[in-house]
């Protein structure tokens, strides 16, 4: 988790006490309470207000793009900017004013500006971060060549014992669009019994949302697009129809109190 201090770049401020915030905690990258329940519905991306309440738990992502150009089937090469940080991982955080309870910092110079620029910029570092591990999904989805199902299951057996607390595991998508990904109800069946880790998985319509459910997902993700062109080759639909989709999706995980996780993705 020690990476996690590369982009939100503390170690440039002028002599903060950093183990005050006490930011990097392993908790500090552990889901927040309301988050690991069932009985909340959710939808991770929401933005908290300007005055920093944490009525809302996640932000949007804060880290640099990543380009990524993918060759998939029916025509779906892409070439695709999503928020990011590494290779495989997904960042959500909240800002939050009270994790800093009495925004006492240890400036040593008298420079007042610094100080208040300080305070402004440590006001907006994220509550929590939530990291969401997507390698053996957004990952083995690219590969040429299919990746045997026990070697996913495997890294994904690897990655939880890691310590990640999410990972996302696999994607019930059409066979036909993603082959590489075919064998989703046999990873999830075989790491229905792995605990303390949390492993969602991608479902693009009631469909997959089904199918998910019944090989023993307990959280999904649904993924719409900002433009109709990577709409049409990603998921073979308008943004319109994508979003009806996603609503009868996520109606359906809300019966079930299923978490839902949305993406957005940005494409050039
Ligand atoms: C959405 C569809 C299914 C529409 O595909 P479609 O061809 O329009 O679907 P359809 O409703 O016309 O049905 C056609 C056939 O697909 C079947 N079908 C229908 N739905 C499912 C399903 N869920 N699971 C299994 N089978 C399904 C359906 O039963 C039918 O079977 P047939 O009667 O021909 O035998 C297709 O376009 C698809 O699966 N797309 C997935 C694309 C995908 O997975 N892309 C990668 C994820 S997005 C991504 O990687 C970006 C992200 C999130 O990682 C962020 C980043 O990295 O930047």
């Amino acid at each position: 988790m020690s990476s996690l201090e590369e982009p939100l770049g503390l170690d440039n401020f002028p002599s903060i006490d950093i183990d005050r915030l006490q930011r990097f905690s392993s908790s500090a990258c552990r889901p927040m309470p309301d988050d690991m329940g069932m009985g909340n519905f959710w939808i991770e991306g929401r933005s908290c207000s300007s005055s920093n309440s944490c009525d809302e738990e996640y932000t949007r992502d804060t880290f640099p793009w990543r380009r990524q150009t993918r060759d998939g089937s029916q025509g779906s090469s892409l070439n695709r900017k999503m928020s990011s940080f590494g290779r495989n991982h997904r960042v959500f955080g909240s800002v939050c004013d009270s994790y800093m309870p009495n925004q006492q910092y240890n400036t040593h110079g008298s420079e007042n500006g610094i100080r208040d620029l300080t305070n402004k910029v440590l006001r907006g570092i994220p509550k929590f971060v939530k990291i969401v591990e997507v390698g053996p999904r957004d990952g083995l989805q690219n590969e040429k060549n299919m990746v045997p199902t026990a070697v996913k299951i495997e890294l994904i057996q690897r990655l939880a014992s890691s310590g990640l607390s999410v990972v996302e595991a696999t994607s019930f998508v059409s066979p036909k669009w993603v082959p590489q990904l075919a064998d989703a109800k046999d990873v999830m069946e075989a790491i229905r019994n792995v605990e303390g880790t949390r492993f969602p998985v991608l479902t693009p319509n009631l469909k997959g949302f089904e199918a998910a459910i019944a090989a023993g997902a307990k959280e999904v993700a649904v993924f719409a697009s900002a433009s109709e062109s990577f709409s049409k080759s990603n998921i073979n639909c308008s943004i319109e129809d994508s979003l009806t989709r996603y609503c009868t999706v996520t109606l359906a995980a809300k019966k079930l109190s299923i978490p839902v996780r949305g993406y957005v993705l940005w494409l050039v």
